[in-house]
């Protein structure tokens, strides 16, 4: 079991909250403090109980911490990292950020701690459109990829204690390249990120000339645009330090929109059929209950009148018939899925078992692929 006596975190919304959440719920420390430029979210976070302590300062954050996360915007946390190399910070401390690019910082933080001090670049793979701590979850990182990109020698101790960390909190940890895991990330997060705005772009601007555009809006639009909701200065920075990936991905785009062109001008029923096909293909054998790259969740899908005590009764039942509840979500959307309560358990007999008791009481449920 890794145990830190005190852990920093810089940056206590969405990504920094959950994580002092997890590392606390998985028993890696008990003095977790914070600091954030928002004093306001950082109040919220200490009476919450997400951390123990609201710092006043970085100095005094980092005094005496033994691991220290930056889970602020990637430029920040850059400007960040070059601030720690300035202030005495404790002998073996480990330095890590939460960052959705790995490149640029971990070129910046190459020789540029003090002896003594690991930077090991991180990055979860798992996440959301909310922000703040309002929006953190203790089990955001559970079965979820969490990369690491530690530099050519780097401490083998702190790396492997700082994989330790991320697997007691029940991540997968993959170590990897950084410049791989930009491209990599650029492919699957993004680009897919650009996409969803230039999609809700283009129906706000027809939206401007006919309201109608966004009243048909149902669930397929809002599937694929739900990213689009996301903070504009975590994906600016994410965009300005991963340039190069994005631009080519972006050009191969150019391409493909341009070949669906020809087909529709030439009615190319065959390569129409066989890209749809293909594509259907490639999505179903995804993970289909995976955060990240590995499968754990055996979910169902609640449609419950919006009342008080239902999520009471539902948990009571539950637990009247021993099975126990891994998570529960409520749905804010219900064009997103087929209810309004997300609940998960840790094996498909659990799953079918809950299916069965909700559905004899008369829920209307919905086991989810
Ligand atoms: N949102 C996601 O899905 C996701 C997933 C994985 C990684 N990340 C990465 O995690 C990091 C944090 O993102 P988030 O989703 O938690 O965003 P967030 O907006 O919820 O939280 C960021 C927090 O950092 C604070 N902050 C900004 N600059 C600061 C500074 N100089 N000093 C102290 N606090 C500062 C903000 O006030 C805010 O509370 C980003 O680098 C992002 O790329 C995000
Ligand atoms: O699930 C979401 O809403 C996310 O956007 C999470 C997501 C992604 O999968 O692209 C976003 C950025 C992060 O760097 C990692 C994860």
């Amino acid at each position: 079991m890794i145990h830190f006596n005190k852990i920093a975190i810089v940056g206590c919304g969405l990504i920094g909250g959950s994580l002092a959440l997890s590392l606390r719920l998985h028993g890696v420390s008990n003095q977790i403090h914070a600091v954030d430029v928002d004093r306001q979210g950082l109040q919220q976070a200490l009476s919450l109980g997400v951390i123990d302590h609201a710092a006043d300062s970085l100095e005094e954050l980092v005094t005496d911490a033994d691991l220290i996360i930056l889970a602020v915007p990637v430029q920040q946390a850059i400007s960040l990292l070059e601030k720690l190399a300035e202030l005495p910070l404790k002998k073996g401390c480990i330095v890590t950020d939460a960052a959705s690019t790995k490149k640029e910082i971990c070129e910046f933080a190459h020789n540029r701690m003090p002896e003594g001090i690991s930077f090991i670049g991180g990055h979860p793979m798992a996440g959301s459109e909310r922000t703040g701590v309002l929006a953190a979850s203790p089990r955001l990182f559970e079965n979820a990829v969490y990369v690491l990109t530690p530099s050519p020698g780097q401490d083998p101790i702190a790396v492997e204690t700082l994989r330790k960390t991320f697997e007691q909190i029940r991540a997968h940890v993959l170590f990897m390249d950084p410049l791989e895991h930009d491209r990599i990330t650029a492919a699957v997060s993004h680009v897919p990120h650009l996409v969803a705005g230039l999609l809700v772009d283009q129906v706000a601007d027809l939206d401007l000339e006919n309201r109608l555009y966004s009243q048909l809006a149902a669930g397929g639009f809002r599937d694929v645009t739900r990213i689009a909701s996301g903070s504009p200065v975590m994906w600016r920075d994410i965009v300005l330090t991963n340039k190069e990936p994005i631009l080519q991905l972006l050009k191969d785009w150019n391409h493909r929109v341009a070949q669906w062109i020809e087909w529709i001008e030439s009615t190319d029923v065959a390569n129409m059929e066989s890209f749809f096909t293909r594509t259907r293909d490639w999505r179903d054998a995804l993970p289909a209950k995976a955060k990240g790259a590995a499968a754990n969740y055996y979910e169902i899908a609640l449609d419950v009148e919006d009342k008080p005590g239902i999520i009471a009764n539902v948990t009571t039942v539950l637990g009247q018939h021993q099975i126990n509840l891994r998570n529960i979500t409520i749905l804010e959307n219900r064009e997103e899925i087929n209810g309004q309560l997300l609940l998960s358990f840790a094996s498909c007999s659990e799953q079918g078992e809950a299916l069965r008791v909700l559905q004899e009481l008369g829920y209307k449920v919905f086991a989810l692929e």
